[in-house]
């Protein structure tokens, strides 16, 4: 109210006391925030019961402060939701502060780019495990052996779990996380967040849906964070566990060596959320992928022609082969720019006054990055609804245009599972497209059946069931994808 205070940013005029909260649909809030963004600017303000809410439609703008000014920009908003279904120790939800510092350490080691390298064996094997998965019953089940894949790779980096059925008791664990993550609203956007009160009241009460849903869920979380550490515990005391995330840190605790201020909560917390971050994203993302292949069969063939030419047909594609394949590479980015699996980010929290572009942001604004809204802008993409792989090769082939900023987030928040997830897709998408064709089912009369594009709306955001062939490109496709060798090398 300050007469010298420069203006607040923009945003539609809102209603007293509830301000904006009623305006704002449940479902697919990154679209209504784009079109709301289109009138009102790439900085966008809205208060929902006296809250101020920042919403960034720019990468221009989500860069300028989440990365330039990331130490004002790097806290979360409380996660009423996410708090009650149990992950107070995951770091995606935690404060800014020294905890969040210690979490991030124990991740970006163990997820460092050259930390990495070392686990491509494992991906590798994960990635014939998935097509052969595919060849067999992929029609009826692309989803689940999509998850196998996601969950598997990072099982085994977190827990040293090998998945070798998908009875697996901890493919059903990842199930019921995924589901959890992917129906239980916006992140800090359910109505919970606004009256916690609603916690207490039974779920058939209108307004009562969401604690509903997070008490039924508490269960998955729960397992989450003690089935395989009780697992990995009993192998550590038998000798038989392998190396992992968790028993690298519980081996550190015991000798007194972790960092002396990590509790067991702490290296359960940790785990917990690698394992929950990654599976279901990179599923997310792989399913769209999918997805993106029945709808773009022109795009399928342009990467399969790369393929054919630097791998051949007598062997399967290998991380080597990467820098040879720069479409491959542009339809990665693309997969990731056109649906991308977390469209609101996770919400950032500002902690002091700041003016930007003459605009004031006021301190504990809860800052949205819309990174949907960022990739369907047309002042840097053209015709950015359409799936269209070559627009980022360099004219005259393809339209120079970038890669997308923020499918992995921004700033001191930014994915730091980030180069394992590229890695997973990468050898995921190779294999299929080297061995598979992916295409329309048919009906009855031979027409061919479109999928409709539509998604699930949660932190990670999954496209609705569809359905597909899935078919060895050639004889010799089928006899590489079965005679693939699975064997566990690393
Ligand atoms: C395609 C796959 C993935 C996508 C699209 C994705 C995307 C994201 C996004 C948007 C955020 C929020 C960043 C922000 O607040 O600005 C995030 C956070 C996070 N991601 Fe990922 N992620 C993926 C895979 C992974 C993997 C493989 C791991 C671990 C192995 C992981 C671990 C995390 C963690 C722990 C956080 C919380 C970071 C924090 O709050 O400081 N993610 N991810």
């Amino acid at each position: 109210k300050s007469k010298r205070r420069p203006p607040l940013p923009p945003g539609p005029p809102g209603e007293p006391i509830l301000g904006h909260l009623r305006m704002i649909p449940p479902k697919d809030q990154e679209i209504f925030f784009y079109q709301w963004g289109k009138k009102y600017g790439n900085v966008m303000y809205l208060r929902l019961l006296g809250r101020p809410v920042v919403v960034l439609n720019s990468a221009k703008a989500a860069i300028d402060l989440l990365d330039k000014r990331s130490a004002n920009y790097s806290d979360r908003p409380p996660f009423v939701m996410f708090n009650m279904m149990g992950w107070d120790s995951g770091l995606f939800i935690m404060p800014y502060g020294r905890r969040f510092q210690r979490h991030r350490r124990m991740m970006q080691r163990y997820l460092a780019p050259n930390k990495c390298l070392e686990y491509q064996p494992i991906q590798n094997r994960e990635a014939r495990v998935l097509l052969q998965g595919l060849l067999k019953d992929g029609e009826k089940n692309s989803d689940n052996i999509i998850r196998r894949f996601s969950t598997a790779v990072v099982m085994r980096l977190t827990y040293g779990h090998q998945i070798t059925s998908d009875d697996d008791l901890y493919v059903k664990i990842a199930d019921d996380v995924g589901y959890a993550l992917s129906n239980g609203g916006s992140p800090g956007g359910t109505l919970l967040e606004y009256f916690p009160f609603l916690l207490k009241l039974p779920s058939w009460f209108p307004g009562g849906y969401y604690a509903g849903f997070a008490r039924d869920h508490q269960f998955a979380i729960r397992e989450l964070h003690e089935y395989p550490f009780e697992e990995v515990s009993k192998q550590m005391e038998e000798g038989t566990a392998k190396s992992s995330f968790l028993s690298t840190h519980l081996e550190a605790y015991n000798r007194g060596e972790d960092d002396p201020q990590n509790t067991i909560a702490d290296i359960k917390g940790a785990a917990g959320n690698i394992y929950c971050a990654a599976a279901d994203t990179t599923s997310a993302t792989l399913s769209m992928f999918l997805l993106a292949m029945i709808v773009n069969p022109e795009s399928q063939k342009c990467a399969q022609k790369e393929i054919d030419a630097v791998v051949g047909s007598g062997r399967l594609p290998e991380f080597d082969d990467r820098a040879s394949l720069p479409y491959l590479e542009c339809m990665l980015h693309e997969t990731l720019r056109w649906n991308n699996a977390v469209p609101l980010g996770i919400p950032h929290l500002s902690l002091e006054d700041d003016v930007y572009e003459g605009m004031f942001i006021p301190k504990g604004s809860t800052i949205i990055a819309n990174t949907r809204g960022m990739t369907l802008d047309e002042n840097v993409y053209r015709d950015p609804t359409a799936f269209n792989p070559a627009r980022f090769l360099p004219k005259p082939e393809g339209n120079a245009e970038p890669y997308p900023d923020g499918p992995f987030g921004f700033g001191r928040r930014i994915c730091p599972g980030r180069y394992l997830a590229d890695t997973s897709i990468w050898i995921a998408i190779v294999s299929i497209l080297a061995t598979l064709d992916i295409t329309k089912v048919v009906d009855v009369d031979g027409k061919e059946i479109t999928p409709k594009v539509s998604f699930t709306t949660g932190v990670t955001c999954h496209p609705r069931p569809y359905k597909c062939t899935i078919r060895p490109r050639s004889e010799a496709a089928r006899l590489l994808i079965e005679q693939a060798d699975i064997s566990d090398d690393y």
